[in-house]
């Protein structure tokens, strides 16, 4: 028999199961072993953090963490693979952890079911090599930079809405790279953000920028190939276009990464009002006496004319019969309010109450001020024009349960 050598610490079963990636030239065992000591933190097991956790709890690493405070909801499972019917109802990161364990029974998962905020966000990302940003608010997204920054971590971030994603490596310090706080020094308010329940993400959009994010973790993790530091890639999923743009460098001024920061120990806490969380924010614009309840609704007997200020494909799910369909976008930003008068004047002067209604009783706020702003001449209009607190949601919990909820 001839004697061996072999220079690494893999065993055999390491071996065979890596062997696809082992044996790519740029890879080999050496990556192999980094990864094997290596550890990542995964923050959102939802639409991104479910393909990501997926693929690094499959690529050989000795630990991974996995963050989130919500439970699964049937409404996850077109785009949150992780997850699956039998798990509706448990915690995300059980949910994930038992589908990540199924994978990689050697995989050593550490489970965080909470909120994470300025308070407790340090203690938990100094644990990690590399820490992937799969969150979809935007306090979240300056706070995990921020404790990244003063953890001195890289950190592999992403978003997604609709048919589009963007993915880039935040503090990716070999590089000098810069961090979020860099290119956006003040967090925008949250009112002014979409987010995926309001507009919608198609499954394998975070299929896609989920998987990238794994891929430069992994990249990071073995010292392999070039990191997306610096630059950003955005991807269009309806015409199918990847690009890369080149980004600002980081800034000597930035609050946190800079020369001289204001940031020190911690990031700080969110903004007066407003949290780490992805909870619609509930507008709250009109008097008690311009509003109606759903059983007020349900109980009324006055003529009603009913508007319906959702958008054409939500209206599509279901709609209140011989409501008027008036979009928001065309209340608000149209171009012809003459034309718009001369359609709503006659109906709103003969029905004794207008009642506008839309998903969440947000937007239908908004519209009984425009309304009012737009037809300030008809008789009663102030006590004429209320909104559905609660909107359709309030209908679905309150009145009637076969509405559809979405
Ligand atoms: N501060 C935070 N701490 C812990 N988890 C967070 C925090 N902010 C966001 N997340 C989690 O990040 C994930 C983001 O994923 P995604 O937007 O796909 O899921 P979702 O919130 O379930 O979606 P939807 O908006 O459709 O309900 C969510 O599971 C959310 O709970
Ligand atoms: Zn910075």
């Amino acid at each position: 028999m001839t004697n061996y050598v072999r220079n690494h610490s893999l065993s055999n079963d390491e071996i065979q199961r890596y062997s696809r990636q082992l044996i790519i030239s740029e890879f080999g065992v050496n990556a192999q072993e980094r990864l094997k000591s290596s550890s990542a933190l995964i923050i959102g097991c939802g639409g991104l953090g479910s393909p990501a956790a997926l693929y690094l709890a499959s690529c050989g690493l000795s630990r991974l963490g996995l963050v989130d405070h919500d439970n699964v909801d049937k409404s996850n499972l077109h785009r949150q693979i992780v997850h699956n019917e039998t798990t509706v109802g448990r915690t995300k990161v059980d949910s994930a952890r038992l589908t990540c364990s199924q994978i990689n029974s050697s995989l050593q998962i550490d489970t965080y079911n909470l909120l994470l905020t300025h308070e407790n966000i340090m203690d938990i990302v100094k644990q990690y090599d590399v820490i992937l940003d799969c969150t979809d608010n935007v306090i979240t997204r300056y706070l995990i930079n921020d404790a990244c920054v003063l953890c001195r971590k890289p950190l592999v971030s992403a978003s997604v809405i609709r048919f589009e994603g963007q993915l880039t490596v935040w503090n990716y310090i070999e590089k000098n790279g810069p961090c979020y706080r860099c290119l956006y020094p003040q967090a925008p308010p949250a009112e002014t953000v979409s987010t995926c329940s309001d507009v919608g993400i198609l499954g394998p959009v975070c299929g896609t920028l989920g998987s990238l994010q794994a891929l430069e973790a992994i990249k990071i993790l073995t010292k392999v190939g070039d990191i997306l530091s610096n630059r950003m890639l955005l991807v269009d999923g309806l015409s199918m276009s990847f690009r890369t743009i080149k980004l600002r460098n980081r800034q000597s001024t930035c609050a946190v990464c800079g020369t001289n920061p204001t940031i020190i120990d911690q990031p700080p806490p969110p903004p007066l009002g407003q949290c780490s969380n992805d909870q619609p924010c509930r507008r709250n614009l009109l008097n008690s006496n311009e509003r109606m309840t759903a059983d007020d609704l349900a109980k009324s007997t006055a003529a009603s004319f009913i508007i319906d200020v959702r958008p054409e494909q939500e209206l599509n799910i279901a709609h209140f019969e011989n409501s008027f369909h008036l979009p928001m976008d065309r209340l608000l930003y149209n171009n012809n309010d003459e034309q718009l008068r001369n359609e709503l004047r006659t109906n709103i002067e003969k029905h004794q109450q207008i009642v506008i209604v839309c998903r969440r009783g947000n937007d239908s706020q908004l519209a009984v001020k425009r309304l009012k702003e737009l037809l300030p001449d008809i008789d009663n209009i102030d006590e004429k024009v209320k909104d559905l607190v609660g909107g359709f949601q309030a209908w679905h919990t309150d009145i009637d349960s076969t509405f559809p909820l979405y």
